[in-house]
């Protein structure tokens, strides 16, 4: 019998996990390890929960809630795994505590950056296999699986695709890092990547320093928490910023004479889950302050001013030309830093923009007037998860057999049979 593959998206900042078929992943837990401060010591406390000092180490959420009594620390920067024997310890409580599977009985999807070394790749292969005894591996490309989670989504139309449907710029920004990804016919066009030293910790961060700047009073044990709830609450991404300002300025009088200010001011009440308290923060200006860093980056980052239309443009004319028009016309977004509210009007405006700028100065030059190209930025249900829906449409489908590396091959082979993950199998 076949049982439902499992499917793991291991993030910079968070991980989602589930099984194949899902329309979205069952856990979706910080990517982070508490390992215990007592190494090799046996506890013998009545109280202690584990006998074993190597079983005492907790994950996601849980790990920030035992950050006391053990050492807390990521496990993926920029999205390359950093430390193994924490990624494996972090995959054996995903697998056996959180989805509660066998895992000799699932074929697994994992996912990697798109330049990610085929060693790295290998090394994944031989913990799955050899440390969990998996049924099958596959090991997709995050671009790729986005793109296929747009292709196959819930909102697609397109019931027969193939390799050459898999076209189009992915811009994928999360937690740690923003990434802008050519993918032609299943490919990511290695060479054009592009690759943005900011991404949502930067605007949380941001979003801090100008609550405290205006005054607000946030308690300092929960401040990232805070700033983290008002950015997803209230953040998004507006026209002009002058003109945004303006409205935020502009104050009413009401009926009893008294100045009020603009409606564009939240309210937000957070409730400590330590103490209990409640607090209540004025949210005014960071709303679209926060997330402009995509477009005016040097309001964050003092030596990185390119902003992202400019560097999705660049990566796309990098690209062969006869790739171009698919990469301006599906552009796909993926990642919880692209969830802004018009996100994706103001980054199709401006790339728009810029190509309509290149085929005024053509045809000025040569007389000709090209076919236009009209960029399309796509929002989608599946944004937030896009890689891990791709994995997850991709697990179930009836072609996944073929393209999953099985069990019997790799004893066979080793792990050098993971270094290639095609999604499709030949000929489809
Ligand atoms: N509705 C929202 N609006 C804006 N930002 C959001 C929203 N929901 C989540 N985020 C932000 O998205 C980020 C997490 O996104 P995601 O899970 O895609 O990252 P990741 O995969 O862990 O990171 P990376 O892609 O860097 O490896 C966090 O910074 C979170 O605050």
């Amino acid at each position: 019998m076949n049982l439902a593959t499992v499917v793991i998206d291991n993030g910079t900042g968070y991980t989602k996990m589930g099984y194949a078929g899902n329309m979205e992943p069952s856990y979706l837990i910080p990517t982070a390890i508490a390992d215990s401060r007592q190494k090799g010591a046996t506890k013998v406390s009545n109280q202690t929960e584990f006998k074993n000092p190597e079983l005492d180490f907790y994950i996601g959420d849980e790990a920030y809630a035992h950050q006391k009594t053990h050492d807390v620390k990521t496990i993926i920067r920029s999205g390359q795994i950093e430390d193994w024997e924490a990624m494996e310890k972090f995959w054996h409580r995903a697998i056996y505590s959180y989805l509660r599977c066998e895992p000799e009985e699932h074929r697994f999807i994992l996912t990697e950056p798109p330049m990610n070394t085929p060693e790295n790749r290998e090394q994944m292969a031989e913990i799955m296999f050899e440390t969990f005894n998996v049924k099958g591996l596959f090991i997709g490309v995050q671009a790729t699986l986005a793109l296929y989670a747009q292709l196959c989504g819930p909102e697609s139309t397109n019931k027969s695709i193939s390799q050459a449907d898999l076209s189009g710029t992915v811009i994928d920004s999360g937690d740690g890092v923003t990434h802008v990804f050519p993918v032609s016919d299943g490919f990511v066009i290695g060479s054009c990547v592009r690759h943005i030293p900011l991404a949502g910790r930067d605007i949380t961060k941001f979003i801090l320093q100008h609550l405290r700047d205006r005054g607000e009073k946030i308690p300092s044990d929960d401040a990232l928490d805070i700033a983290q709830k008002v950015k997803e609450r209230y953040g998004y991404v507006c026209k002009d910023v002058v003109k945004e300002y303006q409205k935020f300025d502009k104050k009413t009088v009401d009926e009893s004479g008294r100045v009020q200010q603009s409606n564009k001011f939240k309210k937000y009440t957070h409730k400590s889950a330590v103490t209990g308290e409640t607090t209540e923060i004025d949210v005014g200006y960071e709303r679209f302050l926060g997330p402009e860093m995509f477009f005016h980056p040097e309001f964050i980052h003092q030596d990185w001013r390119s902003p992202l239309d400019e560097i999705v443009d660049n990566a796309i004319q990098s690209s062969p030309i006869d790739t171009r028009r698919k990469l301006y016309e599906n552009i796909v977004l993926s990642g919880g830093s692209t969830l802004f509210t018009d996100f994706d009007n103001r980054l199709k405006k401006q790339i728009q923009e810029r190509v309509d700028d290149r085929f005024k100065q053509y045809q000025q030059l040569t007389g000709q007037a090209p076919k236009p190209i009209n960029v399309n930025v796509s929002q989608n249900m599946v944004q937030r998860y896009a890689v891990w829906f791709g994995g997850s449409v991709l697990g179930s489908s009836d072609h996944f057999p073929k393209i999953c590396h099985s069990r019997e091959d790799y004893m066979e082979r080793g792990p050098s049979i993971c270094r290639h993950n095609p999604v499709f199998p030949a000929g489809f």
